[in-house]
């Protein structure tokens, strides 16, 4: 069920299946079931579109009806802004996955009376690919959807909008997906699986990581600190002038980068937290030596207009800013923005904010849910290079890695709570990744 369909992938779906009316049925019906579960019975009008989305209505409010609520339906063109205001819900069934332009101001004036509202599969004017608005859509507090949730549902502002999600079976055989073979899914554990421990491993072979160290090592000791909690068995704090840890068990090297590029060990390397003006210069020296780069900060700011430095990198982990500033500015499609950046580059990219989107230059994509606001906190985002770095050298290839480092880092930041800071991550990813990780039993060994 991770899968995301976008509408044309939808209607795929739909044709492939053949029992439209069926569908339909089994649509309405579950939209229905959705609202009895939810709310007393109350005046409610229904506003049908033109499409399948407004039948989808006309048969929620049958079974409404059957069940002694008292609904009107009104075609979307003949509603009057008055009786919308009046009704005690609206069942927004106007424009589904076939919404085709912008809604038209007297569709918007309509949607935007509307006290309290349940959206059928999206709410009219959500683009469902996307996540944006075309011209307006209201906000629901109930969204229910069929088979497969779509990007939009996912992806801000569109997720915003729904208010609460409500998936539902309408009978649509999962088979059909193996023929539309969606590239997009919500992030989560079933997409990817963190390798096990071998008992007989050392530090070397669960992963050595080197973080470049700049003008602000707080920045690089965090990506350091998330880098050793997930599981990297060796980790180094590459400083190019003598420094004091306060931490114990944090390696500083301070040899200059040339002289640590001549361990052949030393194959992950994080580029750019705290790193200053210096980061463009290491991150090419880094490509040149062929290592395992996840690009971030102060690397990507000094790609600005040149997404071609990239080149070379496994993993480039901007947040909106620094994505503008190196591949232009993001309009309302990031996930196609995020899909366009990774081909670029040949880098797994991950587009930090509320709804990460991880991109592979595949194609692939996936869209993260777990994160909680506080998450946005200063720092959060070092500590998230040093997990994907740490991933990677625990042999996790780089979409799977940036995937699971995404979603570890939502998860802990749900487990720390409110008033979160950076530094309070790593400490609880491990009983998490003990959970997730397959069960270390010596006789497999
Ligand atoms: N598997 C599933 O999930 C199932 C999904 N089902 C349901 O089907 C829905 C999709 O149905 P759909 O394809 O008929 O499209 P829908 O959204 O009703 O709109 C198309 C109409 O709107 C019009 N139109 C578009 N934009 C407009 C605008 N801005 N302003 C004005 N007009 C505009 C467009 O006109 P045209 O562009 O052709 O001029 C056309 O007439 C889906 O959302 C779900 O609810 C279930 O029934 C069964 C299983
Ligand atoms: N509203 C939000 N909800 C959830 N997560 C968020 C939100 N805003 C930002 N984040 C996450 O917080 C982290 C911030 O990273 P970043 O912007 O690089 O900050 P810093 O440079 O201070 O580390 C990213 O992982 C991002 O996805
Ligand atoms: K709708």
């Amino acid at each position: 069920m991770n899968e995301l369909l976008t509408p044309a992938e939808m209607g795929r779906a739909d044709a492939l299946a053949g029992n439209a009316q069926a569908l339909m049925d089994a649509a309405g019906r579950a939209v229905a079931r959705a609202i009895m579960q939810r709310y007393a019975p109350c005046s409610t009008l229904v506003l049908a579109g033109p499409g399948n989305n407004g039948g989808d209505g006309h048969v929620a409010a049958d079974y409404l009806r059957q069940a002694g609520w008292a609904v009107t339906v009104r075609a979307w063109n003949k509603a009057s802004v008055a009786e919308v205001a009046r009704a005690g819900l609206v069942i927004d069934a106007i424009f589904g996955a076939g919404l085709a332009r912008d809604v038209s101001p007297e569709v918007a004036a309509l949607l935007r009376a509307a006290k309290r509202l349940v959206a059928i599969d999206v709410p009219s004017g959500l683009d469902g690919a996307t996540g944006a608005v075309r011209g307006y859509a209201p906000q629901a507090e109930l969204t229910v959807t069929f088979f497969r949730a779509k990007p939009g549902h996912y992806l801000y502002p569109g997720r915003g909008l729904c208010g609460e999600l409500v998936l539902r079976d309408i009978g649509l055989p999962g088979s059909v997906l193996a023929q539309i073979n969606p590239q997009t899914w919500v992030n989560g554990p079933a997409l990817w699986h963190l390798p096990a421990r071998a008992p007989t491993g050392h530090k070397y072979s669960a992963g050595d990581v080197s973080v470049l160290c700049g003008n602000m090592p707080g920045a690089a000791r965090l990506a350091c600190a998330g880098a050793r909690r997930a599981g990297a068995g060796m980790v180094t704090l590459a400083a190019d002038a003598p420094f004091l840890p306060p931490e114990a068990g944090l390696i500083v090297r301070a040899e200059p980068l040339e002289v640590l590029l001549q361990d052949a060990r030393r194959k992950i390397w994080v580029c750019g937290p705290g790193l200053g003006p210096l980061a463009g210069h290491k991150l090419a020296r880094l490509i040149a030596a062929g290592r395992i780069i996840v690009a971030d900060a102060d690397a990507l700011t000094a790609c600005a207009g040149a997404p071609e430095k990239l080149r070379g990198a496994a993993v480039i982990t901007p947040h909106e800013g620094e994505f503008s500033r190196v591949f232009g500015s993001l309009r309302h499609d990031r996930l196609s923005a995020a899909r366009a950046a990774a081909r670029a580059t040949g880098a797994v990219a991950v587009l930090k904010g509320a709804d990460t989107i991880i991109a592979a230059p595949d194609g692939r994509a996936a869209i993260n849910a777990n994160a909680p606001p506080y998450l946005a906190s200063g720092g959060t985002g070092d500590v998230l290079a040093g997990i994907i770095a740490a991933l990677l050298a625990q042999e996790m290839p780089a979409f799977e890695a940036a995937c699971a480092a995404v979603w570890l880092h939502g998860a802990a930041a749900l487990k720390v709570g409110p008033g979160l800071l950076a530094e309070d991550i790593p400490a609880v990813l491990g009983p998490l990744m003990a959970r997730l990780r397959p069960p270390f039993n010596p006789a497999d060994y």
